[in-house]
Order: C-alpha cells, then structure tokens, then sequence
C-alpha cells in the first residue's frame, strides 16, 4: 500500500499525494496550535503535577520522533498497528490526518481520561466547552429561537441549513489561530447544493448527521432534527457523536444532553424546543450513536461494516465539518476542480457535506472560481470565511 498517494475509491485512475505537514496550514497546526492548545487545557482544568508533567512533555515529543503509546488502554494494540509505519518518523512528515490523531489519542492518554484513576473520563476540554455553551453567543442564538417560530417551509428549512453550516467555523481549536472569529466577516457559499440537498431533507424518514463541535454548532444541529421529527411522525434523527474527547471542540454523548438542557433552562421558545428533544430521545425518535471509529486516524472509506450498514440503512447522511470532510473525501491534494462524485462515489447512500473551510482539502470547485480565488491571495481555503454545501446522490 502507498502510504504517500491516496487512491479515489471506485476510481483507480485518480490518485493524489496524501497532505503531509511539512509546510503551509498543516504545519502551523502542529507547531503553534497544539501548544498552545496543551496550555488551555492545563489552564482549563487543574491537572495535579505527574499529569501537567505528562501533557507538557507531549510539547518535546512533537518536536522529536514518533514514539509509541506508552499505555496499554483497549484500543492500544490497534494504535500500534496504525503507528507501526510511522515510528522514528518526524511528526511533520507523515500525514497531517493521522498525526492529529495520535496526538489527541496521546494527550487524552497523558491527562489520565482512559483511567484507572481520578481523572477517569474527566474531559480534558471540558471547561471550554462548557464555556462556549454557557457564553453570550449560545445565549443569543437561544434568544433568536423565537424569531425561526415565525418561519416555515423552505425559508426555516433554509435558515437552519446556514445555521448549522456557519456554526462549523465556532470550533474552539480554530479560534485558537483566529481570535475573534465571530461569523461577521466576508463569508460565501463557493458550491450550493442546497436545491438538491432540501427535498432530500424533508423526504428522508430516516436521517443521520455526523456531528461535529458543541455550543454554536452543535445547537443548530440539534434545532434542524428537531424541525425534522415536527414535521412528519415517522421520521427518526440518528446524532452520530465522539466517544471520547477529540478535537477540542467535538460533541460527545454528554455534551448532546448539556445542549438539550441549556435549551431547557432558556427563554420559553427554547425551552419548547429542549422539552421536545427530551421527549424525542425518550421515544427512540431522536438517537444518540457513538462509535470507535470517530475517532480514529482512518477515512470513511475505511468504516466498519456495522456503520457502512447503519449509513446505507439511511435516506439521508449529512456530515458535519472540516474534519469530516477531510475523512469523508480522503486528505490528500485533490485538484479542487475534481467532481465531489469521484472521491464520494463509494458511499452506500445519499450524503451531505456542510462544510466550512478549514483546511486545504477542497473538491467540487467551478474551474473559474477557483482561478479567482488563487489569484486574490487571500487564505480562502483556511479561513473559514467560505464554505460548501455539497450533496452526491446515489
Ligand atoms: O472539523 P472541524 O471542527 O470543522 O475543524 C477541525 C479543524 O479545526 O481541525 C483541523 C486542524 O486541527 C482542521 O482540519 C480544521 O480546521
């Protein structure tokens, strides 16, 4: 297998080498935003001295070869095999995907979250994340639920697609590189398929959405299933979700409830709606699902048959962010003008992608916009100021 190119599935012909972080955006992750990431999390939480040791000393191994887990917790072995072509490597130059990766499988590993122990299943972001949910930018967006009460149809169904498309770009990790980013900047739209993407939405009576991050993503996400199950009776809402902590910023089981109880405890049309979710995930009508998969350094491609079985059962699977849709269309270096169709023709179903650009990995662009937007020397495909919206039927 070549470790350095990366194959379309179901197209053979169309290769293109895997994103590495020897330069450019890649890069800048590892070497300035997870640092400064390790210190929020030692700033967030107050980690006695051998674990703060454990998170600082992750600071030196980036910098060095990549070492093996020093745990032995139950997916270990299989990291071992992942790891196995990588060891002794530099960080920088094996691909960018995997060694975000590893490095979130070891800081949970140094922060104790795999136990045995005190800090068993203590959330090493949590403190940012609850933050973010308790923030005045969650506030608002509860506040503004009583003005959507006003919309229906396609102009709600439209509303809340942008909603949870532009809450993408409030991921904790990014605001690390971007302070300030609050959702006022220029922002567009470089593929629409909202045409193809809508009665997809309002037919599907089954749904899956492949979440992403919590607070102002994940609360519109959650809004939108929720305008879902209203709408037809026999509709039922499958919330895919992160075991473990990753990301930063990812959703996990817990953090869908924190959201459902701070819609709960708001103003009164928000908390309609928090009662009804309640009442949804009582009645197996809205589902929680989390799988080891999530988080780990693989692709949709390489999904185990149980989730392939779970996507194909859907009418509908729409994934959530830049991540997922680096893992759904493989990270490699695409020609941006390749068909969406040619990197997601292997999916068993219906699939969505709403997405903003946080990364390079980029397919589906119009030949001429993508000239445009190279020569404005702008940093469009990192910035988080454009996003797509993207949709391959089967
Ligand atoms: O999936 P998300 O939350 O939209 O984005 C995750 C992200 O912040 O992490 C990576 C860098 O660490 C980038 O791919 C991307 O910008």
């Amino acid at each position: 297998m070549d470790l350095e190119r990366l194959t379309a599935p179901g197209d053979p012909s169309l290769t293109a080498p895997v994103i590495t972080s020897t330069d450019g955006f890649p890069r800048s992750v590892l070497r300035d935003r997870h640092p400064e990431l390790l210190a929020r999390v030692l700033d967030g939480v107050p980690y006695p001295p051998e674990i703060r040791l454990a998170v600082n000393g992750l600071l030196h191994e980036i910098e060095g070869p990549i070492l093996p887990l020093s745990d032995t917790h139950g997916d270990a072995a299989l990291w071992a095999e992942w790891a196995a072509p990588y060891l002794g490597r530099s960080w920088y130059e094996v691909p960018f995907l995997w060694a975000e990766n590893y490095f979130y499988r070891k800081l949970l590993a140094a922060t104790g979250w795999f136990g045995p122990g005190p800090w068993q299943a203590v959330d090493p972001f949590g403190p940012q994340k609850d933050a973010e949910l308790a923030g005045d930018a969650v506030g608002a967006e509860l506040e503004a639920l009583a003005a959507l009460g006003e919309l229906a149809g396609e102009e709600r169904l439209d509303s809340l697609v942008l909603s949870a498309l532009w809450g993408n770009r409030a991921d904790l990790g990014f605001a690390l590189q971007r302070p300030g980013a609050d959702g006022r900047a220029r922002t567009a739209l470089l593929v629409d398929d909202r045409a193809a993407l809508f009665p997809l939405l309002t037919d599907a009576d089954r749904i899956v959405l492949i979440t992403d991050n919590v607070g102002r993503e994940l609360l519109p996400d959650l809004v939108l299933a929720d305008t879902l199950l209203v709408g037809r009776s026999g509709v039922t809402a499958w919330l895919h979700v992160k075991p473990s902590p990753y990301f930063t910023s990812d959703a996990m089981p817990i953090d869908v409830l924190k959201t459902v109880q701070r819609l709960v405890d708001g103003p009164p049309a928000a908390s309609e709606l928090g009662l009804r979710l309640r009442q949804f995930l009582s009645e197996g009508r809205l589902n929680i699902v989390t799988h080891p998969f999530y988080v780990a350094p693989l692709t949709y491609p390489q999904a185990p048959a149980d989730l392939v079985k779970h996507y194909a059962e859907a009418d509908l699977t729409v994934l959530k962010g830049d991540l997922n849709y680096r893992r759904l269309i493989g990270d490699a270096e695409w020609p941006a003008t390749t068909p969406f169709e040619a990197v997601t023709g292997y999916w068993p179903g219906h699939v969505a992608a709403l997405r903003t650009l946080k990364s390079d990995v980029l397919v589906g662009l119009d030949a001429s916009r993508l000239t445009e937007l190279d020569a404005s020397g702008e940093k469009w495909r990192t910035s988080g100021d454009y996003a797509v919206i993207q949709v391959r039927q089967a």
